[in-house]
């Protein structure tokens, strides 16, 4: 029979009155006497029963309330003193293994705090783990996953004491608790349109299929929904909620609350870690603050050199395919992106247009496409199935491979800057030796690169972490290379389809140029007013993010709909792109739709290939810098005509929007 002192009786009480303060205190009593002195209990009962019966007619909210007053009562302190009584020879089922723990009986000699780290240790050794769907209790804490989808690990309190019929119990209520949360969030739902949701799965079968399919299913819905603004899916029980009208998105980007990435991005997170793409909260605030000024004029202005030398190594490789039939265009551009952005991201060459066996390149491919198969295959998700599986060692290969790399140029630039420092260079120092000349061209010697200044930078005085610089090196290489290559290889498509549109660049092109070959400048690339134009056109057409996702930490209120807190909301730039209202026969490719005069008056938050509000892209200024450089520079050589119909391109929504069947293009030299 154990015995309960007087502070846990004190705990259970504060359970029992908050557990009966509504309801009849009959079904929720602790077993035994109510007295606090003299509270036996049997062996192998937790004090409170928790059944269906005495949860079933209780709202979600206070079910809630009652499991975390559980768990946060039922403390650490609480099983040490179950230990203690268990200790003795005739406690019952749960004593062999506690008798093998003489430390549980508490050590006269030791003072209170080292007692406190004994038992701390104690229960972190002893603990047993009783895996379970839905919810995760930390110690003292129960925390409700918002995303069913995520396994979490219960470290259930009473799993201590072979107590398993209460485990089962608690894991029944939790279960019941998570399915009636679910439907009455399906009800509160049901007003939203999308289409009929089967029950467990949702619409996940709907969404199984290819990823054409599902960016196709996607691009259906809004379409089939368009007045509403927003449409709901369920896969599983993770309520997905699209939006894709102006009026729509703009709650969602605009809200300085809503900026939690959802769940579906943590897949990312053994490669990038938490950068400042998948970080929330204050770190996220910290970060951005922090990279800023990474993206300052002065250092963009360095960056043009690297823009004009890896952009002229691609026209030379397609010097060879020019005036020679059709060839697929899309591999050249992508590898000068990935050579732009090792440049300018760590100050370093990986040279991927000229030795496309190099083993960086090849990981940085094959772990973009891992990533999209586990996001899409739910039975990927848990680490401990995914690591055992054929794709999760090849994803751990890549990872080292992309992780060492990136060590290595660290370390090397981190002993280049300590020599700087020692010398008394700062970061004040560096930034006003590159004055921004707008007409020079930076050698490569001089460059800064984004490493660079994250190696300056500091955070609350103190320098970041080579861990903290890695994540963001990672980030930008990521982040940075396939949505410009997909950009730039849809902008090569349309402007050789309609050879209107492309002479007036080159007519650009001439003006600026002439007949030189001269390298190109920042200020050559402020004056390509039209060609941004055409940027801008086909980052509308297709937007190279086509979706991104935000998880609600709260409410969100849209017109007559509440989207409830825990949902996944999807933004489609892509749907949304082609609203008529905003852009009036949305296929047709029209530069001029953002010429100053046309745009003035567009709503904000009607054309967002970078997203918008506070967490927007932040290289979004590199991004339309690198697309003039580098497209400039194909034409002031060549004349496109593109070999596909619009229909025949195929896009395909993955991390970015590709096409199916690559860039299909003849290439012409230009006689000028
Ligand atoms: C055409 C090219 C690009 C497009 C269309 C694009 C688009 C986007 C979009 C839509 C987001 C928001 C994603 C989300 O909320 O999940 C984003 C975020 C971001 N982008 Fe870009 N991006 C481009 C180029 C770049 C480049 C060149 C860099 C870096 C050099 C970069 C770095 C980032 C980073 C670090 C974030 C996270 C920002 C934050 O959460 O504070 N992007 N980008």
């Amino acid at each position: 029979m154990k015995q309960f002192s007087p502070k846990i009786w004190k705990r259970q009480q504060k359970i029992q009155n908050n557990l009966t303060s509504n309801h009849s205190r009959d079904t929720l009593t602790p077993e035994g006497d109510d007295k606090p002195s003299n509270n036996n209990m049997d062996n192998d009962q937790i004090p409170i029963h928790i059944t269906k019966s005495n949860l079933e007619n209780r709202e979600p909210n206070e079910l809630k309330k009652i499991l975390t007053i559980i768990s946060t009562t039922l403390t650490i302190e609480h099983q040490i003193e179950h230990r203690r009584t268990l200790s003795k020879p005739e406690a019952g089922p749960g004593a062999r293994e506690e008798q093998a723990s003489p430390e549980c009986i508490q050590n006269q000699d030791k003072t209170e705090s080292e007692q406190k780290q004994t038992n701390k240790q104690l229960h972190h050794t002893k603990r047993r783990e009783v895996p379970m769907k839905g919810v995760a209790t930390q110690k003292r804490k129960v925390c409700y996953a918002e995303n069913e989808a995520v396994t979490f690990v219960i470290n259930a309190p009473y799993a201590d004491f072979n107590n398993v019929s209460s485990v089962v119990k608690v894991m029944e209520s939790e279960i019941l608790l998570r399915f009636t949360e679910i439907e009455k969030k399906r009800k509160s739902v049901e007003n939203i349109p999308g289409p009929p949701a089967l029950p467990l799965i949702g619409n996940a079968h709907q969404l199984a299929g290819t990823s054409k399919e599902f960016y196709n299913t996607l691009i259906e819905y809004s379409e089939r929904w368009h007045e509403h603004g927003v449409f709901r899916l369920w896969v599983g029980t993770q309520l997905l909620v699209g939006f894709y009208k102006a009026e729509t998105v703009e709650v969602v980007l605009q809200s300085s609350k809503i900026l939690d990435k959802a769940t579906e991005y943590r897949f990312l997170h053994p490669w990038l870690g938490t950068g400042l793409l998948t970080s929330t909260g204050s770190k996220w605030h910290s970060r951005r603050k922090l990279l800023t000024p990474s993206f300052h004029f002065k250092i963009l202005n360095d960056f043009v050199g690297v823009f004009q030398d890896q952009a002229q190594t691609m026209v030379k490789r397609l010097d060879s395919m020019a005036d020679r039939g059709t060839f697929n265009i899309f591999s050249y551009i992508t590898l000068c992106a990935l050579d732009i952005i090792c440049e300018t991201a760590m100050g370093k060459t990986v040279d991927a247009q000229g030795n496309t066996d190099s083993e960086y390149v090849k990981c940085v491919y094959k772990i973009a496409e891992l990533i999209l198969k586990r996001q899409r295959t739910p039975w990927y998700g848990p680490d401990f199935l995914y690591n055992t599986i054929g794709d999760g060692k090849e994803h751990a290969h890549c990872l080292k491979v992309l992780h060492e790399f990136t060590e290595k140029v660290i370390q090397e630039k981190t002993e280049e800057f300590s020599k700087k420092q020692e010398s008394g260079m700062t970061m004040e120092n560096v930034l006003s030796s590159h004055d921004s000349n707008e007409d020079a061209y930076m050698s490569r010697k001089n460059r800064l690169a984004f490493l660079d200044m994250l190696l300056y930078a500091k955070q609350d005085g103190k320098p970041m972490s080579s861990a903290d610089i890695r994540e963001e090196v990672d980030t930008f290489m990521f982040e940075g290379h396939d949505t410009t290559a997909s950009g730039m290889n849809w902008l090569i498509h349309l402007l050789g389809a309609n050879p209107d549109i492309q002479k007036k660049v080159h007519e650009e092109m001439d003006s600026i140029f002439g007949n030189s070959d001269r390298p190109l400048t920042m200020k050559d690339l402020q004056e390509m007013k039209y060609l941004e134009c055409c940027i801008k056109e086909a980052l509308r057409i297709f937007p190279p993010v086509p979706f991104f996702g935000r998880s609600l930490t709260e409410d969100c209120k849209i017109g007559k709909y509440t989207v409830p807190k825990g949902s996944t909301v999807v933004i489609s730039p892509a749907s949304l792109h082609k609203d008529p209202r905003y852009f009036p026969d949305p296929e047709k490719f029209d530069p001029d739709r953002f010429l100053p005069e046309n745009s003035r008056k567009r709503h904000p938050y009607a054309y967002v290939p970078f997203s918008a509000g506070p967490r927007n892209c932040i290289g979004q200024k590199f991004a339309l810098l690198e697309e003039k450089a580098v497209i400039s520079t194909i034409l002031r050589k060549f004349t496109v005509i593109s070999k596909q119909k619009r229909e025949e391109l195929c896009p395909i929504g993955e991390l970015i929007l590709r096409p199916e069947n690559g860039i299909l293009v003849e290439l012409h030299s230009r006689i000028k």
